[in-house]
């Protein structure tokens, strides 16, 4: 696919949202490997569902009317949207547990049908802890129906724009929720090609587990892929490189997703939200680590690796050095004060445009001012943004102050979760302690 081909349709999938649109091929037929799916996967599946709806719900894969689905579910409060589905909680009638149930519009999939048929196949295929689980799914005229398990605390894109950045543990114990769910799926020869904030869902609780969702791009790779499609901040050198690639390209982008949390913007901008331009800082790979204060932090570096034979794999991921040391460090239970009903109420603002609350003011963790936090989110999202009007001269400088932002609240905060980076971030006299395996910066693989 032609570069500027992607320009336009990821201008025409732009959905009145601020979350990055991914770019799908167009020739997703040809791309797909479904028979590479196996029976027994499938029949593996059909123990996962152990849920008591098989009597209550309608058969799977089955062609049904609104008024089937009417009667079969009675569908709640709206948790999620991208650009071709809404998610609703929803219940099963005569069952008190709760699902989420994906609502895909035909008319937007636009001849991309075999999108969410690869969807299903895929999902149906797969069971690990970390992924969403697909328990049923049914076709309107208009609309296909999947009724999978709810993950109700958001997702890690609303957690970034809240709160700014993360410490090293708790970045470190997404990156390894991260690293579990591509280990998992790449074990199986599976590529997501869309591993982004917004696709990562969280647990009730405030908690920062993760689940992996959104298999809409996803593909089994046997050999050189060579399509370009992702998400432009998080997309892999290789894939615009066109030389071919592999399942490699998920652990970029979980790269791209660390630098951010541990430093609240992406290694890779254009000054001048030049798609272009961004494409080619990417296949460079010229990620600049502040030093002292990203020293530590070797994993990012080994993650963002342009050749992929160099970049770390999922399961080298889990055992890095700065992973393991990161999480030993973690007492995960309560790390983020956001509550169930603070994710759900983000979760209402962003549906409706906004993005700070008062629920803010309670977290007594947090140092900044609301208005700073507000600062921060519109920033992140206007920077990830790159088809939207904002100001393109005042982007560096938006970045450029979230530095200066989250210089002040580390000066000012004496919260009990601030990284080891951010302190040195903000006083030279702290110098970083050596990770317990610095060596571990050039463990890159072969
Ligand atoms: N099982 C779930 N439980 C809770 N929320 C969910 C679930 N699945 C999806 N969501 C929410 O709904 C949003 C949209 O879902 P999803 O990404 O699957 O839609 P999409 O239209 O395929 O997205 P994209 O535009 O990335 O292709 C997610 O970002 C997430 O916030």
């Amino acid at each position: 696919m032609e570069k500027t081909q992607q320009r336009s349709l990821k201008a025409e999938e732009h959905v009145a949202n601020t979350k990055s649109s991914p770019i799908v091929p167009q020739n997703w037929d040809k791309d797909l490997n479904l028979e590479a799916i196996t029976e027994q996967d499938i029949n593996q599946q059909e123990t996962v569902e152990q849920k008591d709806i098989q009597s209550n719900v309608l058969p799977d894969g089955a062609e049904v009317s609104l008024e089937d689905i009417e009667h079969c579910y009675d569908m709640g409060r709206v948790v999620g949207d991208g650009n071709f589905a809404v998610v609703r909680e929803c219940r099963v009638r005569g069952l008190a547990e709760t699902f989420a149930m994906k609502i895909v519009d035909n008319a937007k999939l636009q001849g991309r049908g075999n999108m969410i048929q690869n969807e299903i196949a895929l999902l149906h295929s797969l069971e690990h802890p970390r992924l969403i689980q697909l328990f049923r799914s049914h076709h309107t005229d208009t609309h296909v129906y999947l009724l999978m398990e709810l993950v109700a605390g958001g997702d890690l894109f609303d957690a970034i724009t809240q709160s700014g950045r993360f410490t090293e543990p708790s970045a470190a114990c997404m990156i390894r929720d991260i690293s579990q769910a591509l280990e998992y799926i790449h074990s199986k020869s599976i590529a997501h090609r869309d591993i982004k904030p917004e696709n990562l869902l969280r647990h009730g609780n405030g908690s920062l587990n993760l689940k992996l969702a959104d298999f809409g791009l996803a593909m089994v790779v046997t050999e050189p892929v060579f399509t370009v499609c992702g998400t432009p901040t998080y997309v892999a050198p290789e894939i615009l490189a066109e030389t071919g690639y592999g399942v490699g390209v998920d652990v970029w982008a979980m790269g791209v997703i660390l630098f951010v949390l541990l430093g609240g913007f992406p290694p890779f901008r254009s000054p001048d939200r030049n798609q272009e331009e961004l494409f080619r800082l990417i296949q460079k790979g010229e990620v600049h680590f502040l030093s002292p204060y990203w020293d530590n932090v070797s994993e990012v570096r080994a993650l963002l690796e342009v050749s992929p034979k160099r970049r770390l794999t999922a399961s080298q991921t889990l055992q890095h050095g700065w992973l393991l040391h990161a999480i030993a460090q973690k007492d995960h239970k309560g790390a983020i004060k956001a509550t169930d009903s603070m994710a759900e109420r983000r979760n209402q603002q962003k549906l409706s445009g906004q993005v700070e609350s008062a629920e803010n003011k309670s977290d007594s963790h947090k140092p900044e001012t609301l208005a700073e936090k507000y600062h921060a989110a519109q920033t992140y999202k206007n920077i990830l943004n790159y088809d939207s009007d904002i100001n393109a001269c005042d982007r560096d400088q938006q970045i450029q102050e979230i530095h200066n932002m989250t210089s002040n609240q580390q000066n000012a905060s004496h919260a009990e979760d601030t990284t080891t980076m951010n302190k040195q971030y903000t006083t030279d006299q702290h110098k970083p302690e050596k990770p317990a395996q610095q060596e571990d910066t050039d463990t890159k693989q072969e």
